[in-house]
């Protein structure tokens, strides 16, 4: 049976089972959102600093996941906060995916309308192939400090376009995507449509804050919401994994 917009299984398993699935895009872009939310719901604190939400295991699952993938996306708010590397972290999965004629690391992507992105982050080394999705508005002085460490490309006249970005990365092979957050982008990636499936960690910590970043930030849905259907409930650590489908809008 094709599994419809949604993966029941991992990546392999997907291709070795022969499952045809669909995405939300016109052709095989295969979109995860993946993140760790507190108990009522944050992503962090509100001063934007990095706080584990998740446990051992969960750390586990999400570079198993990572591993899976063509690609780690995020926001330029969490390059920001957290300077994140976004790289496999375990060994065997890295020589795994070397064995499978795949790069050591997924591509990290950024997006970044006016290339805020540090010239010294973490996310600009030279441990995997990263793209800066800039918009019309980033300036040539700008471009041209990331030129060098990564590859721009440029959709949208003041914020990203992330379809016209989306696109453009599954133009260079990217399929497979991970996005990790932040609230600001996630939110986005649903208002076009682009998510097709959600993999949230509860974890066992209440941070609170009105000004706290969530799960899905930005202007929010007020008449049409996005539909979830729930795939799969389980417990790990001191929390659960949820995940949903992104039903077809
Ligand atoms: N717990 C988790 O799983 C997790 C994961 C990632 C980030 N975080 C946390 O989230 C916070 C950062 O989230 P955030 O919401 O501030 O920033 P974000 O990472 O979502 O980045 C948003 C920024 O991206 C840029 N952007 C360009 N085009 C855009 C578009 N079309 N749509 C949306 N953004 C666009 C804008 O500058 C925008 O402010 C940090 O505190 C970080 O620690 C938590
Ligand atoms: N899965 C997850 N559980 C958490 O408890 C937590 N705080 C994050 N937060 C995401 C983090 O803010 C960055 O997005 C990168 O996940 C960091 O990546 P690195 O470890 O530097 O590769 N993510």
């Amino acid at each position: 049976m094709p599994v419809d917009n949604c993966v029941e299984f991992g990546w392999q398993d997907l291709e070795t089972r022969g499952f045809l699935y669909h995405s939300h895009l016109t052709t095989g872009m295969h979109v995860v959102v993946n993140a760790a939310m507190s108990a009522d719901g944050k992503l962090s604190s509100r001063r934007r600093e990095q706080i584990a939400i998740s446990g051992e295991a969960d750390f586990e699952r999400v570079d198993r996941l990572r591993a899976d993938s063509d690609a780690v996306v995020v926001g330029v708010g969490t390059v920001l906060a957290d300077d994140p590397h976004l790289i496999v972290k375990d060994d065997t999965l890295r020589a795994q995916r070397r064995e499978n004629d795949r790069p050591a690391n997924p591509a990290r992507v950024v997006v970044d309308s006016s290339g805020r992105t540090p010239t010294d982050a973490a996310i600009l080394d030279d441990a995997a192939t990263t793209y800066v999705c800039l918009s019309e508005a980033a300036s040539v002085e700008r471009r041209a400090a990331l030129a060098g460490r990564a590859e721009l490309v440029t959709a949208g006249d003041e914020r990203v376009d992330l379809l016209r970005a989306f696109a453009t990365l599954q133009e260079q092979g990217l399929e497979q995507v991970m996005v990790e957050g932040g609230g600001e982008l996630i939110f986005s990636l649903f208002d076009a449509g682009l998510v097709d499936e959600l993999r949230v960690f509860i974890g066992p910590k209440i941070i609170g804050g009105r000004d706290a970043p969530t799960l899905a930030d930005g202007e929010g849905f007020v008449t049409e919401f996005p539909s979830l259907d729930l795939e799969s409930v389980d417990r790990l650590d001191d929390g659960v994994v949820l995940t949903w489908c992104v039903a077809d809008r």
